[in-house]
């Protein structure tokens, strides 16, 4: 289980963040909102545990995995290496299966440059999903693809989630794509930025969303 309770998140004499709490299940999806610059970024860093700089406690299991809006890639390796260099575990039949699974079963020898916008944020997501997180962490990762091709990724990601049942937290501005993904959205506005108070997790039923 993740648990998160955020008192205050200051950078410098400016408070970003304040009381902002939530836990999230394994299975689950929760959908962050909010305008550009009110501090999701910031709140995932937290959460994550990249940034200890704050007042407030944050549990989170071990396994974690982040996609970030723009695909970070080991460049000067093959797509397959990318899963294998990052999960030293990860059988070599497993990472062809998880690439086959995101659609790049026939890329697997090829590196990132030669691989589209689209592809690279997919071997991105198999090399998240591939490690098994228990905390799975996405920061935008649909963010200037076409139409067809974030909703193609949000599809797979809908699979993969279904299937490997980590609890999912979601960076959006898009109030669309966290009804389609999401259970429950929580929104920051105000500054300092807190949980707005009528939306404080709402719950989205996905039946009706989809
Ligand atoms: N390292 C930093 N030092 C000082 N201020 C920062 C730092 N990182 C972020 N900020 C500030 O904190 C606020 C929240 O930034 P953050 O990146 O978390 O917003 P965001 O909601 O993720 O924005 P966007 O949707 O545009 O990515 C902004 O005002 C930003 O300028």
């Amino acid at each position: 289980m993740i648990s998160v309770d955020i008192k205050t998140k200051n950078y410098g004499q400016t408070r970003v963040l304040k009381d902002v709490s939530f836990e999230l299940q394994r299975g689950q999806c929760l959908a962050v909102l909010g305008k550009s610059g009110i501090g999701k970024s910031t709140l995932l860093r937290l959460v994550a545990g990249i940034d200890h700089d704050f007042e407030g406690t944050v549990r989170r299991p071990e396994a974690m995995a982040i996609v970030f809006q723009e695909p970070t890639l080991l460049l000067w390796r093959r797509a397959i290496d990318n899963l294998l260099i990052i999960h030293p575990q990860l059988s070599e039949a497993a990472a062809r299966d998880m690439l086959a699974k995101v659609g790049l079963g026939d890329k697997a020898d090829m590196y990132p440059k030669q691989l589209s916008l689209g592809q690279q944020r997919r071997l991105s997501l198999a090399r998240a999903f591939a490690g098994h997180p228990e905390l799975l962490i996405l920061d935008e990762p649909f963010v200037s693809l076409d139409e067809a091709t974030a909703a193609d990724m949000i599809a797979l990601t809908q699979t993969l989630m279904r299937e490997l049942t980590p609890a999912t937290l979601f960076v959006t501005h898009e109030k669309e794509e966290a009804r389609q993904l999401a259970d429950r959205t929580l929104e920051l506005a105000g500054s300092p930025a807190t949980v707005v108070p009528d939306c404080k997790i709402t719950e989205f039923r996905r039946e009706e969303a989809s």
